[in-house]
């Protein structure tokens, strides 16, 4: 049987509703929160509770991801990487999906009161709020610091790992909260030049489309290199020991390669393009996914 064409289907399937959790986003914040379980742990936590974390995990994030589609159904239709979102398109209506997201929410919040700590479900609930009131509802439409502000929200996963394991939060924990609110610049507004021109478009005010390529490029430059000085900072704590230091100085350094290759052709006169981007956009992925990983090896083996 083959499946009708997206024009002619008018009901929805499991995967259409899977599609407004965002779940490719979700991976690498997921990742953050049980390699974060392993860093709060120094060994294994458990299955019940990677287990429980890791569903709970996603069904908070997936909602926040539900709801930022709900309130951006109009600029997401207008945008050739969102237009075929089920929310735009018009196959999930808004009550649907919010009531979907809602439940998610509701299930998670008390999936992780009951079986992992009650910090961790606030922890979850405060990213939520920060994702779906701060950035979509408050910033995304009124400024370019939408990200940078709005961007604590991607800082919360690995608290509620942290939170869920010892039911409470270090000096340690924060610090991954800090190296995540200064990766996401880097890691935004490279993806930002890369498809500027859709967001102009729409009228989002992006740092790119408000003040141009340079300013983008000189504010990148110095978020990557505030998070990897940061990144550094734990073992000076005495929190890591030399196999997280050793990665996260030869990752860190691949960072401000690619943003110093990026800042130098553009201060230099050039106009920032797509291809000059994208290197940073996708190892910024695969950096911070990395660097948690290292965290989480260190501190189980050594430290
Ligand atoms: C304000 C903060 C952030 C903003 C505005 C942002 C924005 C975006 C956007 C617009 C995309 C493109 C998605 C697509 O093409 O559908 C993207 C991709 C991605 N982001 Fe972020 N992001 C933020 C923070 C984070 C955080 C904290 C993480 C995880 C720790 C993350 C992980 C990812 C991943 C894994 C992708 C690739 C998804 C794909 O290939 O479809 N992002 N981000
Ligand atoms: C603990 C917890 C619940 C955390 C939730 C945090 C969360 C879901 C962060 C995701 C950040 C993100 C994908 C922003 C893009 O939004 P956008 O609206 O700019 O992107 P879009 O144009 O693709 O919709």
């Amino acid at each position: 049987m083959t499946a009708a064409p997206v024009a002619a289907r008018t009901r929805a399937s499991w995967r259409d509703y899977l599609a407004l959790t965002k779940p490719k986003v979700i991976s690498l914040l997921l990742f953050t929160t049980v390699t974060a379980m392993f860093m709060a742990q120094r060994g294994w936590p458990g299955l019940t509770l990677l287990i429980v974390v890791s569903l709970a995990g996603y069904a908070s994030a997936g909602s926040a991801g539900v709801f930022n589609m709900v309130i951006d159904r109009d600029i997401d239709l207008k945008m050739a990487r969102t237009a075929k979102r089920p929310t735009s398109s018009g196959l999930i209506g808004t009550r649907e999906a919010s009531m979907f997201g809602a439940a998610l929410q509701l299930l998670s919040f008390l999936a992780l009161w009951v079986w992992a700590t009650p910090l961790a479900a606030w922890m979850s609930l405060a990213g939520f709020v920060t994702y779906v009131g701060v950035y979509t509802l408050w910033l995304k439409r009124r400024t370019w610091h939408n990200i940078v502000l709005g961007g604590a929200a991607g800082c919360f996963p690995p608290l509620v790992g942290w939170a869920a394991v010892t039911g409470d939060l270090n000096l340690f924990a924060w610090f991954l909260f800090a190296i995540i609110f200064f990766w996401t610049p880097a890691h935004f507004w490279a993806l930002a030049i890369m498809i500027k021109e859709e967001y102009r478009e729409v009228g989002i005010p992006m740092l790119p489309v408000i003040h141009g390529d340079r300013l983008t490029v000189a504010q990148v430059w110095l978020y990557s290199i505030y998070t990897v000085v940061l990144s550094v900072l734990p073992w000076t704590f005495h929190e890591v020991s030399w196999i997280y230091l050793a990665v996260a100085l030869l990752s860190g350094a691949w960072l401000l390669r690619l943003a110093w290759r990026l800042y130098r052709p553009v201060m230099a006169g050039q106009v920032a393009t797509r291809k000059m981007a994208v290197p940073l956009y996708l190892y910024s992925m695969l950096y911070l996914a990395v660097l948690f990983l290292a965290g989480a090896v260190d501190r189980v083996l050594l430290v």
